[in-house]
């Protein structure tokens, strides 16, 4: 193909990280264009690949995102739970739980995902860790490339690990990279409160890690996280923006893909909607790749007519294969634990607030600039302690007193008006620490299905129907509860709170069931959505793409993002969606260099 460069749609007009927004003379001037390879969704994974497949200077690459750019909100690390609900968030709901979130409206959980440049990376916790070993040991199954040795090159492919002098001694490189893309820091100043938290896991049997992500996972620490400078490195800062002068790639923003095209079982490009309902199709040579998240590259599946029963309203002509798109949907879910001590700290005086903002503006330094004090996390394994597979992931959340925030992102979450008044009352005169519990193998799975009246997903999510769910979850709130008996917490006067919920209020406070109660109604999430366009060999007929990622039964169809993940890792998701699109960015390279 001849590949000429329009000098509007370079990625030069991303100046900074922003992607230019079509116009229709735009559009049609560029669907008569054919790339060679189009990604769907410049989010977490989709950033890596575009990043990656443009490293090939004769490959042209369209990158196609149904957000914006990113805002000031997305930027500041510590007001990252302040974009919920915003234009950068797709806003998802579950459908009501049966048996979780049960203290929320209409029984339905929350579920914020990026819509804007860098996807979710934009909006997320930015907390950097990978998961455990086995977790990657175990997908070798489907192919040995998938194994921990293999896949560990990759995480260190895309890292660039800043250490402040102190600790360089304490972290073992050969877990690391320093030449990648994304910075990824590890703050060495430990917080009071942080240490009170380390003081106390360890006090309860933990050993203290120094690197999460290292030789051993079973322990507390500080996470590593995704921050530069003060500001957060999204995989749009980190993969997109130093490359913005690159030809080759043409980003756009505010396209939204609805379907596939295909001829003759290949795939052929892509059919767009854009924000005025116009739509047009962009074509591609070589291949289409779906970037765009455990829910919506299942939805586009569907609805191009692969899933199952070739899904209601596919056009006639499509084709029709029944792949089980959209089911193996599995989360993190957590049950919080409350503890509150009696504090005067005052962090939402206007003088503080003016202070603290003036101090990022001059200095990008300063609490809004890092997540601390909320960096601590610890991994347990409540059957055996001394296994090397953790079962659940401890965060601590730490509310200062009137701390406002926590109370908007409850409202988000349209958690119960008691809950909510009453947590604003004790916050009030005290500091709040959550425990977020966190299950980190469910059996419970749900399922993404197409809803035909609005052709958006509608999220099964099946939370805590398998009761082991409930009752590994059980043993962790149980752990957590002895945190109050720890010399570190008696010293800091943390005590205990529970907050009353109607429904659990007869039960025995220290029963089974008054717990089960409390982890039904107070459901959260971590926000860990994977597994809805699995992985697996060729004959497993509950896998969607195989070993390198290409969808089955079609010709040049790939799916780099969460949603590939066999089974869930023991750990938060971004750093290895990150890792799985660098790795299918090479599956992608080396297939089409041969040709
Ligand atoms: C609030 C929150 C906090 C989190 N905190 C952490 C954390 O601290 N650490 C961690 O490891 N993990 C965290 N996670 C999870 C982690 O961020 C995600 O698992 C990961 O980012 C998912 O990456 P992805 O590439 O699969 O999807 P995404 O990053 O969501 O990318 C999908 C992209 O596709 C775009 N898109 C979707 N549909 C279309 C369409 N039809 N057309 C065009 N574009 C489309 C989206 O707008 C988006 O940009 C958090 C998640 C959330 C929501």
């Amino acid at each position: 193909m001849s590949w000429s460069c329009d000098p509007h749609f370079v990625s030069t007009v991303i100046q900074e990280y922003a992607g230019a927004e079509p116009t229709p003379s735009d559009i049609m001037k560029m669907a008569n264009t054919t790339y060679d390879f189009i990604i769907v969704g410049a989010g977490t994974a989709g950033a890596v690949v575009a990043n990656r497949l443009s490293e090939e200077s004769n490959w042209s690459i369209l990158l196609l995102e149904a957000g914006g750019n990113p805002t000031l909100g997305t930027e500041i690390p510590s007001l990252y739970m302040n974009n919920y609900g915003t234009d950068v968030d797709w806003n998802f709901r579950t459908d009501s739980q049966e048996n979780a979130c049960l203290n929320y409206k209409d029984q339905k959980c929350y579920w914020p995902r990026g819509k804007v440049l860098g996807g979710t990376s934009s909006i997320n916790g930015m907390f950097y860790v990978r998961g455990n070993k086995q977790d990657y040991d175990d997908w070798s199954s489907i192919s040995p490339d998938w194994g921990y040795d293999s896949v560990l090159e990759y995480f260190k492919k895309s890292e660039k690990l800043e250490l402040k002098d102190r600790y360089k001694n304490d972290i073992d490189m050969k877990y690391h990279g320093t030449d990648g893309y994304l910075n990824v820091e590890y703050d060495s100043n430990i917080h009071p409160i942080e240490q009170i938290l380390i003081n106390a896991n360890t006090e309860l049997g933990s050993n203290i890690l120094d690197d999460i992500n290292g030789d051993a996972q079973i322990g507390v620490g500080k996470a590593f996280t995704i921050v530069k400078n003060g500001q957060r490195q999204s995989t749009s800062s980190a993969f997109l923006k130093p490359i913005k002068d690159r030809h080759n790639l043409h980003v756009l923003t505010n396209v939204y893909v609805d379907k596939i095209v295909f001829e003759n079982f290949t795939a052929k490009g892509v059919k767009v909607i854009l924000k005025n309902k116009l739509s047009a199709t962009f074509t591609a040579d070589k291949e289409i790749i779906l970037s765009a998240g455990t829910i919506n590259s299942p939805v586009i599946l569907l609805k191009s007519g692969l899933g199952p029963n070739g899904n209601n309203n596919i056009d006639k002509e499509q084709i029709k294969f029944g792949l089980p798109i959209g089911e193996n949907l599995q989360d993190h879910i957590y049950a919080p634990i409350f503890y509150k001590v009696r504090s005067v700290e005052e962090s939402n005086s206007l003088e503080n607030i003016f202070k603290v903002y003036y101090q990022y503006i001059t200095e990008q330094k300063g609490p809004l600039s890092s997540l601390s004090p909320h960096m601590v996390i610890s991994f347990i394994n409540t059957t055996y302690s001394k296994s090397v597979t953790p079962d659940i992931q401890n965060h601590f959340i730490v509310a200062y007193p009137n701390q406002s925030n926590f109370v908007d992102i409850f409202g988000k979450h349209h958690l119960s008006r008691q809950f909510y008044n009453s947590f604003v009352e004790l916050n009030k005169e005290n500091l709040i620490i959550m425990v977020f519990v966190a299950l980190l193998r469910p059996k419970s799975k749900g399922v993404i299905e197409l809803n035909t009246s609005n052709n958006m997903a509608r999220i099964k999510a099946n939370y805590l129907i398998n009761s082991d769910d409930l009752d590994t979850l059980i043993r962790g709130m149980k752990h957590a509860i002895k945190l109050e008996k720890t010399d570190a917490f008696k010293k800091a006067g943390l005590k205990l709170h529970w907050f009353e919920i109607d429904a659990c209020t007869n039960l025995d406070k220290k029963s089974d069931d008054f717990l089960k109660c409390i982890a039904m109604h107070l459901t959260g999430t971590l926000y860990h959505a994977v597994g809805t366009n699995k992985m697996g060999l060729k004959d497993d007929s509950s896998s969607v793409v195989d070993e390198r990622l290409k969808v089955k039964f079609v010709r040049n169809l790939r799916v780099i993002d969460a949603s590939i993940m066999p089974d869930i890792v023991r750990g938060n998701t971004m750093a290895p969606v990150i890792m799985i699109a660098e790795k299918g960015s090479d599956y992608i390279k080396n297939d089409w260099r041969k040709k």
